[in-house]
């Protein structure tokens, strides 16, 4: 059976390293520099990194300069993600050499674009699928979108490769993974899954790895990593078999 991948995140506004809670502006809590923390993941011995480009996603300004060094600086895989919404953003992301972006409101907003990049450019693109309850959120967490579910068949019909599930009301308050949302995709796909949202200990870890045999192929961790909830080598160790 395959191991559970895990993410750490580095998010970025105005050019640090924050982590938000349930993805609203303003709640931002800044852990300094992140091509350092970057850095810091990989030499713990991270195999990916989730990089978020907050104000791209909130349409703020970007990051583009800084998230394009860290995935160009890197040796381990970088999942790049905020803001990648046209044939301009979509062409730059890609070349800084990151393994696979995330695409988000573009899911939601033009859904043929969308369709032409999976075709174009297959399991480089993963579509992130943030939700409160089963309704699709986006640009920035902020516009509502139609149903997980629906989404989710039409982007399989197109051939998407992978899919991120964001539990909003769960991201950043370290109260647990939504198991019970995680289980429900990996029925509605047999395309991969990667949790993201909730995770506050090395059980959570665990027990999203029990839904690796469903689907579940990654797990993002953010603010239980910056606030030492565990280290990322225990982490690796609690999901290595
Ligand atoms: O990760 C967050 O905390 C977050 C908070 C608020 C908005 C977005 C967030 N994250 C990532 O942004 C992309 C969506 O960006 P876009 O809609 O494509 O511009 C999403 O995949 C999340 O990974």
């Amino acid at each position: 059976m395959s191991r559970l991948e895990l993410l750490p995140a580095v998010d970025i506004r105005n050019g640090q390293a924050v982590r938000l809670v349930k993805g609203a502006s303003g709640t931002e809590t800044s852990f300094g520099e992140p091509l350092g923390a970057a850095l810091a993941w990989q030499e713990a011995g991270a195999e990916w990194l989730h990089l978020v480009d907050l104000d791209a996603a909130f349409g703020t300004g970007d990051n583009r300069e800084l998230t394009g060094r860290i995935a160009g600086t890197l040796d381990i895989k970088v999942e790049l993600s905020g803001g990648i919404r046209d044939d301009e953003s979509l062409a730059r992301a890609l070349a800084t050499g990151c393994t696979r972006v995330n695409l988000g409101t573009a899911a939601l907003e033009s859904p043929e674009w969308v369709a032409k990049a999976i075709a174009e450019h297959g399991d480089r693109i993963a579509v992130g699928l943030d939700v409160i309850g089963t309704q699709l959120r986006g640009r920035g967490w902020t516009t509502e979108g139609p149903d997980l579910f629906e989404v989710l068949a039409r982007l399989d019909a197109e051939g998407c490769a992978r899919y991120v599930v964001t539990d909003v009301n769960r991201d950043g308050t370290l109260t647990g993974p939504n198991l019970e949302l995680l289980s429900r995709v990996c029925s509605a796909t047999d395309r991969p899954v990667v949790a993201s949202g909730g995770v506050s200990s090395l059980a959570d870890l665990r027990a999203i790895a029990t839904l690796v045999p469903e689907g579940v192929e990654g797990a993002i961790v953010g603010k239980a990593l910056y606030e030492h909830k565990f280290t990322l080598a225990e982490a690796l160790e609690a999901v290595s078999s």
